[in-house]
């Protein structure tokens, strides 16, 4: 094995097993399409509720979004970071402008072993002007664009349209699968979203038992939509028993996890599960995620509908926007203090 810096290094109990065994019964994979008349709405609902209280996490086909589609974005990405780095620089993130190229991110303060392109999918999206939960300035993120590959911008634009319809169909799907009316969480998004999409690029690693691509987080919105590509990397921790499991990589499927928010205003019903990205000696790896954020005004609290005596909120109320503005801080630069998580917000654990 190579060495690499000591900036990559995981500690010791966040090192990966690079070898999991593939699990009989992982993570299901839940097809969207009612036309062959086999199941009704509200079954299908009920497979994405299940697996959305067991683990948080399943994949989806017959999801609507074109192949060809994918397939451009995907050429496009691996363009972009064929690029001397120097051409991907004129792109660079700042911390004004979290948008754009960006090779040092961390996670929980390792820093992973990859590169990103990020971009807003409302140009601009606005967001409180800082962290403070008192901020009432708001400033705005615009996307940066390379010039080089050709039609970069207009592929991404047209994939991040296309996803969001199949984003929304799947709050549908949940809201059903709660027993609330099928737009019931339409509101918090809207224009006013901060959804945001990433090209992630994950080099070969000369140590890939050190290092991790992603570090393990859970991501903040109401759900993220997924694409890898067939290398695989993924692995997700099992809530029954903190166990990592892969999540193998399935042709043209797309990945849905659920985000914090959807764990809090569902009141733990349903998972935000923790995940990582191991990396490996040989093969660069490329996954598109699209994380459907709320607007920045959203309060994020348990649902009314889904709270009472017996079964009170379990987290405080926090302002999407200071959550996510304080999340982009933080994974900018290493500090000395913990990202911020919604465990910040349950009652009577704070600090837990
Ligand atoms: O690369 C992957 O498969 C996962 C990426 C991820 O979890 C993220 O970007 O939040
Ligand atoms: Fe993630």
């Amino acid at each position: 094995m190579g060495t690499i810096d000591p900036a990559f290094i995981q500690s010791l109990e966040q090192r990966p097993d690079l070898h999991l065994p593939t699990v009989a019964g992982g993570v299901p994979l839940i097809d969207l399409s009612l036309s062959g008349g086999g199941r009704t709405l509200e079954q299908l609902a009920s497979e994405v509720g299940d697996a959305c209280r067991t683990w948080g996490f399943f994949q989806v086909i017959n999801h609507g979004v074109p192949s060809e589609l994918r397939a451009r974005l995907e050429a496009a990405a691996k363009e972009f970071y064929d690029l001397p780095v120097e051409e991907k620089r004129k792109v660079k993130r700042d911390e004004v402008n979290p948008m754009g190229y960006h090779d040092s991110e961390h996670t929980k303060n390792v820093r992973d072993w990859k590169e990103v392109f990020d971009f807003v999918v409302k140009d601009p999206t606005l967001i409180p002007a800082s962290p403070d939960p008192d901020e009432k300035e708001l400033r705005e993120l615009i996307n940066q664009w390379p010039q080089q590959p050709r039609g970069f911008r207009d592929v991404c634009e047209e994939y991040a349209r296309e996803v969001e319809k199949l984003a929304y169909r799947l709050l549908e799907l949940i809201s059903i699968s709660l027993g609330l009316p099928p737009d019931r969480f339409h509101g918090y998004f809207n224009e006013q979203q901060t959804t945001f999409m990433r090209l992630n690029h994950y080099p070969p690693c000369p140590d890939p038992t050190l290092a991790l691509g992603v570090g393990p987080h859970k991501d903040g919105g109401a759900l993220t939509v997924l694409a890898q590509d067939s290398v695989g990397g993924l692995q997700v921790r099992r809530t029954s028993d903190g166990k990592w499991i892969p999540i193998e990589p399935v042709p043209g499927a797309y990945i849905i996890n659920l985000g914090n928010c959807m764990q809090v205003w569902t009141n733990d019903a349903y998972i935000s599960a923790e995940h990582r990205a191991v990396v490996n000696t040989q093969k660069e790896r490329f996954s598109i995620p699209f994380f459907f954020f709320p607007g920045h005004h959203v309060f994020v609290s348990p649902l009314d509908d889904l709270t009472d005596d017996r079964n009170p909120p379990r987290y405080q109320p926090f302002k999407w926007g200071t959550f996510f503005a304080t999340r982009n801080r933080s994974d900018y630069k290493k500090l000395q203090v913990e990202n911020i998580q919604i465990k910040h917000f349950k009652k009577g654990q704070v600090g837990s």
